[in-house]
């Protein structure tokens, strides 16, 4: 018989690359069926077979559907073993993981996670690692789930200068904004209806605080921008302090609230660039393409110098939808095995600076009850002129002796727009702040 050269096994013959999955949850739990449903076409698509040789949980008894032989309860020792290949971490947190994907990644064994808090601190310290060993690191999973968006922006746009990446990267929060929208019911309630029926997690504080969303930005910036930017880096509010008054005022407006995650390359007067991202909630025209963007969907919108504006959209949350984003990195982490290449390394040449929120421009909707006197007008301007923040436009609508007025204005320092909405609450003739919230977006 002649020698059969490599090339022309097929890829069910060949060596199959070895899997190790750390964590078997709403996540992995997907995984495992997929990579058991689909084995045959990944294989095929993959160039080998693609083989689960071991599965880590906390409870191994939890899990009768299961292969038995396949469960431990000592994630270290599995990403040690000699037969593993590939190691799939889909446990979420930053300890123990951390060690685990380093010991992986500086084995020369490479990594696909799910895990945005990790990344999102340690990316930096994960890609010399990988770089050092050769070892491939793949995340698509860690930010907007289902949606192809990393990869987009690690490749694709590679050639490209992003100049923005803001959208709504947070299902939970999303599906509570939108009921309040809906409903006209204030953030307790809505997030108590949220939790009941599962769109909530039992401890909600990641999502409804911006933890999670200011992961994902961080992911986000230093992917667009080529520069290291982690969750301390960007400036994170959540949508504990989002009231119906808030909705009501948009509402008005001809807006919705939505919370965004808005990662800029700012560039100052002098011509020094710099890094801007932001987790806070935001007024946006109900025309917006994000506005539409209903319940736990995830959007993301893109700009570039060369390719304009693109949007993202689909499932960012769920296990199924999650599960496609992982065995897509698999199947190109395989791919790279089978054929010798490396995926993406870190690109963080541009190492741009992060700009306080303080100094990034932002723009406001103030909703203040006012009396309805002469020169009340005239003392809220002379506030914003102050500070020297220019108005775009003022609405004033009377009842009794109050007056409604609502300001918005054009971009200015976060910063100025802050104290001017401090002075603008001490004054008499001001009776209560109702609503101060970002705005995004022209009005149609
Ligand atoms: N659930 C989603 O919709 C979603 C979406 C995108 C990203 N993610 C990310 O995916 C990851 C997993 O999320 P999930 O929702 O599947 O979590 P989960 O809580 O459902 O599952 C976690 C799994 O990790 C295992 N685990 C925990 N500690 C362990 C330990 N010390 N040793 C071994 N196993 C351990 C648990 O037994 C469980 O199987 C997280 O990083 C999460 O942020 C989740
Ligand atoms: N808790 C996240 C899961 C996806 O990362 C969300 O609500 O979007
Ligand atoms: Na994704």
């Amino acid at each position: 018989m002649s020698p059969v050269s490599p090339k022309s096994l097929s890829p069910a013959d060949r060596a199959p690359i070895r899997v190790a999955m750390l964590g078997c949850g709403t996540v992995g739990s997907e995984v495992a069926r997929l990579l058991t449903e689909q084995a045959g076409e990944l294989a095929a698509r993959a160039g080998a077979p693609v083989e689960l040789v071991g599965i880590a949980v906390r409870r191994p008894d939890k899990h009768p559907e299961l292969p038995a032989e396949l469960l431990t309860d000592d994630a270290a020792a599995l990403v040690a073993r000699d037969d593993v290949d590939v190691v799939v971490e889909l446990v979420g947190g930053i300890d123990p993981v951390r060690s685990w994907l380093l010991t992986a990644l500086n084995a020369g064994k490479s990594v696909v996670t799910a895990n945005k808090a990790l990344l999102a601190e340690y990316s930096a310290e994960l890609f010399e690692a990988s770089d050092a060993s050769g070892a491939d690191l793949y995340f698509e999973a860690a930010v907007a789930g289902a949606i192809p968006l990393l990869r987009p922006l690690r490749e694709s746009l590679a050639g490209d200068r992003i100049t923005r990446v803001m959208g709504i990267v947070n299902g939970t929060t999303n599906y509570i904004l939108s009921a309040m929208d809906a409903t006209g019911a204030g953030y307790a309630e809505t997030l108590d209806e949220a939790s009941r029926l599962g769109y909530a997690e039992a401890d909600p504080t990641a999502d409804v605080d911006g933890y999670d969303a200011a992961s994902k930005a961080a992911i986000l910036a230093s992917l667009a921008f080529h520069s290291r930017v982690t969750a301390k880096d960007v400036h994170r509010e959540g949508i504990a302090d989002v009231t119906a008054s808030d909705l009501a005022a948009a509402r008005t407006l001809g807006r919705t609230v939505k919370l965004l995650a808005i990662c800029e390359r700012v560039t100052a007067d002098d011509g020094t660039e710099s890094v801007s991202a932001r987790v806070h909630p935001v007024m946006i025209p109900r025309s917006h393409q994000l506005a539409g963007v209903g319940g736990a969907f995830n959007a993301v919108y893109v700009e570039a110098d060369a390719a304009g504006e693109l949007m993202f959209y689909g499932q960012g949350a769920g296990g199924a939808p999650t599960a496609s984003a992982v065995l897509g990195d698999l199947v190109a982490v395989a791919r790279n095995q089978v054929l010798g290449g490396r995926g993406p390394r870190e690109s963080a040449h541009a190492a741009l600076p992060v700009r306080p929120m303080g100094q990034t421009p932002t723009r406001y909707h103030v909703s203040l009850d006012v009396a309805d006197r002469a020169g009340v007008l005239a003392q809220v301007a002379q506030a914003f002129a102050a500070h020297g923040v220019s108005i775009a436009a003022v609405r004033q609508r009377d009842a009794n002796d109050t007056a409604s007025l609502v300001v918005v204005t054009h971009l200015a320092p976060d910063a100025a727009l802050q104290s001017t909405v401090d002075e603008i609450a001490k004054l008499d003739v001001v009776h209560d702040v109702v609503s101060v919230m970002r705005v995004e977006g022209e009005d149609a």
